[in-house]
């Protein structure tokens, strides 16, 4: 069991803590600047402050605040060699992390999932103790990629799910559309999406192999994949993959330039 404070309980920070809860292995302290955040998420955790100085004990301090407040707090946490700074913040690279703290420096791109145990994370490699990876393993799966590699990551994992949240809601449009009620047609397209990924992790198919699966012949899934591999669909993801990656790229310099 470890101690692991998190300083900014937002939307991922409050996702992270809410996980963490549910499986029950570590103790954790909440730590924001706004008292309501702190009495939204106290029933997820064991401590709640708004003191810096408190979250600062703890054997892993999750950075979990937006990335230009990170050069800001990082030197007031005042965090020693034996703890961890476990870093979210996007495009906050690992050298400028370690030149603001003398802790360890663990920099992940987690996502939203992370509240109902079904993150995907990356984190970059060899920089992965065992303390972090049980942490990590706590709310869903990671995998260790080279630091130049945290951009795209980012983008693929970390905003992937606004992406995914989007392709969701034009499936169910299209399902109230056709006729569905909004909740029924809610529920057929998320765990359609929900039932297509877990295939994809657990069949040692190819996907394409997968998609030709379901296009039964003369059938109706083909009809409807000749719309798609005519479509610029495949093109446009490939594009809002990467701004957000050259966003990520961008906070990245903002941040050096600190
Ligand atoms: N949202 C997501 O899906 C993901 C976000 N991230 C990363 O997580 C980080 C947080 O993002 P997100 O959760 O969306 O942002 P939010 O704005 O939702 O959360 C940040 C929280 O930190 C609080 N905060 C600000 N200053 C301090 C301080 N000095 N001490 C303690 N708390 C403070 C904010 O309070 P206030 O609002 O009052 O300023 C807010 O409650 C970012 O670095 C982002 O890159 C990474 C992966 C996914
Ligand atoms: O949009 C953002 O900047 C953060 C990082 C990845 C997901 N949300």
């Amino acid at each position: 069991m470890t101690q692991i404070s998190v300083v900014g309980c937002g939307n991922m920070g409050g996702a992270f803590i809410k996980g963490l809860q549910e499986s029950g292995e570590h103790t954790v302290t909440a730590c924001d600047v706004d008292p309501d955040v702190l009495d939204a998420i106290a029933p997820y955790c064991d401590e709640t402050t708004t003191e810096l100085s408190v979250a600062a004990e703890a054997e892993v301090v999750v950075l979990a605040v937006k990335p230009d407040l990170v050069g800001a707090i990082l030197p007031d946490l005042e965090l020693d060699a034996d703890q961890t700074l476990l870093s979210i913040a996007a495009g906050v690279p690992t050298d400028l992390l370690e030149s603001e703290t003398d802790a360890r420096v663990v920099r992940i791109m987690p996502n939203l999932a992370a509240e109902y145990g079904m993150m995907a994370a990356a984190a970059t490699e060899s920089t992965v103790t065992d303390e972090v990876r049980a942490i990590l393993d706590a709310v869903g799966e990671f995998v260790e990629v080279p630091e130049a590699q945290m951009d795209i990551a980012t983008a693929v994992n970390g905003s992937g799910p606004a992406f995914v949240f989007y392709l969701i809601n034009a499936m169910a449009k299209a399902g109230v559309d056709g006729g569905l009620s909004e909740a029924d047609s809610r529920t057929l397209a998320a765990q359609t999406f929900k039932g297509a990924a877990e295939t994809v992790l657990n069949s040692e198919k190819s996907i394409e192999d997968l998609i030709e699966a379901v296009c039964s012949p003369n059938g109706t899934t083909i009809e409807g994949m000749e719309v798609l591999w005519d479509s610029d669909v495949e093109a446009e993801l490939g594009e809002a993959v990467a701004a957000a990656e050259e966003r990520s790229k961008e906070l990245a310099r903002d941040a050096d330039g600190e």
